[in-house]
């Protein structure tokens, strides 16, 4: 089981540092959606150049035109990206096409998907390396999470890797851990506290032990 770092809230140089205290402690950084939205694929660039022995996950949670947003994504240096779900199955099959060029990895995340176990099933078919349930910040404002989900895809996703993201904290990463998902990405839970070493060091020593 792998641990990914998500970063969504900070600019460039903000990155490096949290990235700086806790990289031995994880397996994949993500530029999450703000950065990127902020700033660019530069951010992925400026973190890959930083942190080469880094997994650089890009969550440009790409909707259309999947082949050519995972291409400059690709470009800039992102080992994974993700698209979203809920696309068209042309624009899911168009990326893992284009990472495929080049060895890299998608990863779908199931976010608003409403059928999750059968969308699931039909994106693993597709040939995606990580399948994710996610509740995003505004479901985790009214309180949801995605640990059901997880179990719920474990039962239909048969040849990829499955991944949980949203809202998972110290105090809940035991539970993520025994629906045995392959990654636990966890943002708020490692960079929200005023210890990130200390958090990363301790969710990093409980998803190595699964
Ligand atoms: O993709 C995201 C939001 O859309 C976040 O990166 C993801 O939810 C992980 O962050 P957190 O642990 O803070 O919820």
């Amino acid at each position: 089981m792998k641990l990914q770092l998500a970063l969504d809230l900070v600019d460039i140089a903000g990155a490096k540092e949290i990235v700086s205290e806790v990289a031995e402690f994880i397996d994949v950084v993500e530029i999450g959606t703000p950065i990127v939205i902020n700033e660019g694929l530069h951010a992925v660039k400026a973190i890959k150049e930083a942190f080469p022995a880094l997994t650089v996950l890009a969550d440009l949670k790409i909707m259309d035109a999947g082949g050519y947003e995972v291409m400059k994504a690709v470009e800039a240096g992102a080992d994974i990206v993700t698209v979203l779900g809920v696309s068209d199955d042309s624009t899911i099959r168009g990326a893992v096409e284009e990472a495929k060029k080049t060895n890299k990895e998608i990863l779908v995340d199931l976010i608003n998907v409403k059928d999750i176990k059968a969308r699931a099933a039909e994106v693993d078919a597709l040939g995606v390396d990580y399948v994710c349930v996610h509740s995003g910040y505004d479901h985790q404002a009214e309180g949801k999470n995605s640990f059901a989900d997880l179990h719920a895809i474990k039962s239909v996703v048969k040849r990829a890797k499955t991944a949980i993201a949203g809202g998972i904290k110290l105090s809940t990463l035991p539970e993520v851990i025994a629906a045995g998902p392959d990654l636990v990405i966890v943002g708020g839970g490692i960079t929200g506290e005023s210890d990130q070493k200390a958090a990363a060091a301790e969710m990093k020593r409980l998803v190595s032990q699964a």
